[in-house]
């Protein structure tokens, strides 16, 4: 599954649990408090009715024989004459049924001994009930407590009781819904920003492995983990890229003249070619050799030998321009592609370089030390390949040495063909 799937999908269950919790505490919290404020109340009402009760008779049970408890409580409540009229005595009589539906009859009375007093809910008079007395409220009457009272089962809710806790409800509800809504966009926001980090990354990985590009550099916007993840990648594609460039200079570098070597000359000479012949350009490839090395090494050492290669290689580099593809070919042999040169303008540059390893200060190194150079060249493109262009430069380098050495050769023809 995808990341962000599973990002989005963990979200949703925590906005559901949380507002499912907060929704459930909320409610089991209201209706606890409404049920103790409507057992308040009626017992407030119950209080003061059975106090008015026993006070008018003398005693609880003088006032049953004398007057039913129930209608001196309706009597007791009714509005008085005048409050049945005007705005307020609908409200009175409403109030006044509905209470009395339900508390005198959601109460068993006890006396302060915990004998049954009034009936409730399978408790007889006279009953002794001494283990109810403990949750039992008092009912005092100047300050004596005259009876106890049991709220028993829950109490009978009024219609407007229960609309008001519908309403309740109802609102609950909505706002459940709404910190749900809230929660989700919230968590679509959070989690696009989250993803929008992760997935620069991953488009810059997939671009790494497919398209080979080592350097991907990507935006870092943010303070997090991710934006650490982010500056980390960063340097780390740097670093391969750096890594990538050393390792391919290395792969395609000779280690003791640093020139280019003969597998990454060939690859560019193939390269070189196939431009020159499908434009008609010229192109000219040298095939140089130093004289008697074989010499050098034995007369002055083949460390000697190697200092002389190093600053040859060095002398080609400064002598021929950036664009000639300059690589040590074997041993003591090097190999030039002059890329868009005719065979007379390479054969001037390669007498400068002739002239330039004839004359370098090769005392500096061994004063009886001498260096020279020979070449041969060819530009025939009309030969077919780099390989046949190399082994006629060859021949040109062979002609070259049995000519006396120290100079650069091209083939006869090839000169008057040009003039
Ligand atoms: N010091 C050193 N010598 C090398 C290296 N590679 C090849 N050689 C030597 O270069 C010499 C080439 O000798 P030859 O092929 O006989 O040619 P040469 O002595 O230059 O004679 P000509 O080419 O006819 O002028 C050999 O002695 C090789 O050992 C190298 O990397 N370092």
């Amino acid at each position: 599954m995808k990341l962000r799937t599973q990002i989005a999908l963990s979200l949703v269950l925590v906005s559901l649990v949380s507002a499912a919790s907060v929704g459930g505490i909320a409610y089991w919290m209201l209706m606890r408090d409404f049920k103790q404020s409507v057992l308040d109340d009626a017992f407030s009402r119950f209080r003061d009715d059975v106090a008015a009760y026993i006070d008018a008779y003398g005693s609880w049970q003088q006032a049953v024989q004398s007057e039913p408890f129930p209608r001196f409580v309706e009597y007791r409540n009714r509005p008085l004459p005048g409050m049945t009229e005007g705005p307020h005595s609908s409200l009175r009589e409403d109030s006044y049924f509905q209470r009395r539906a339900t508390a005198p009859f959601m109460f068993l009375l006890l006396d302060t001994q915990g004998v049954v007093m009034k009936p409730a809910e399978g408790y007889a008079i006279g009953q002794s009930a001494p283990e109810l007395l403990d949750d039992a409220f008092p009912i005092s009457l100047r300050g004596e407590v005259v009876a106890k009272a049991v709220p028993l089962g829950d109490p009978n809710l009024s219609p407007q009781d229960e609309s008001y806790l519908r309403a309740m409800r109802q609102a609950l509800l909505t706002g459940m819904s709404v910190a749900v809504l809230i929660a989700l966009l919230l968590a679509r926001m959070f989690m696009r920003r989250m993803s929008k980090g992760v997935g620069r990354l991953m488009v810059a990985v997939r671009q790494m492995r497919q398209q080979g590009k080592l350097q991907e550099p990507i935006p870092v916007r943010r303070n997090d983990e991710i934006g650490a993840l982010s500056e980390a990648f960063n340097h780390m594609s740097a670093d391969l890229a750096k890594a990538h460039d050393k390792l391919r200079e290395l792969s395609i570098r000779d280690p003791l003249t640093q020139l280019y070597n003969r597998r990454h000359f060939v690859e560019q000479a193939s390269q070189l070619f196939e431009q020159a012949a499908r434009y008609d350009h010229p192109l000219t490839f040298l095939l140089a050799d130093l004289d008697h090395f074989k010499r050098i090494n034995d007369q002055f050492s083949h460390s000697v030998g190697d200092e002389v290669l190093r600053q040859v290689g060095q002398l080609f580099t400064k002598n021929l321009r950036k664009s000639d593809v300059i690589a040590r070919y074997g041993g003591e042999e090097f190999v030039v592609a002059f890329a868009e040169t005719s065979l007379a303008q390479a054969w001037q540059r390669c007498e400068t370089l002739r002239l330039a390893i004839e004359n370098h200060p090769w005392h500096e190194i061994h004063p009886e030390l001498k260096v020279t150079l020979s070449g041969g060249l060819c530009g025939a493109l009309t030969l077919g390949s780099v390989k046949r262009m190399l082994h006629q430069a060859d021949t040109n380098l062979y002609r070259a040495k049995k000519l006396g050495r120290n100079c650069i050769e091209r083939s006869p023809q090839e000169v008057d063909s040009v003039a």
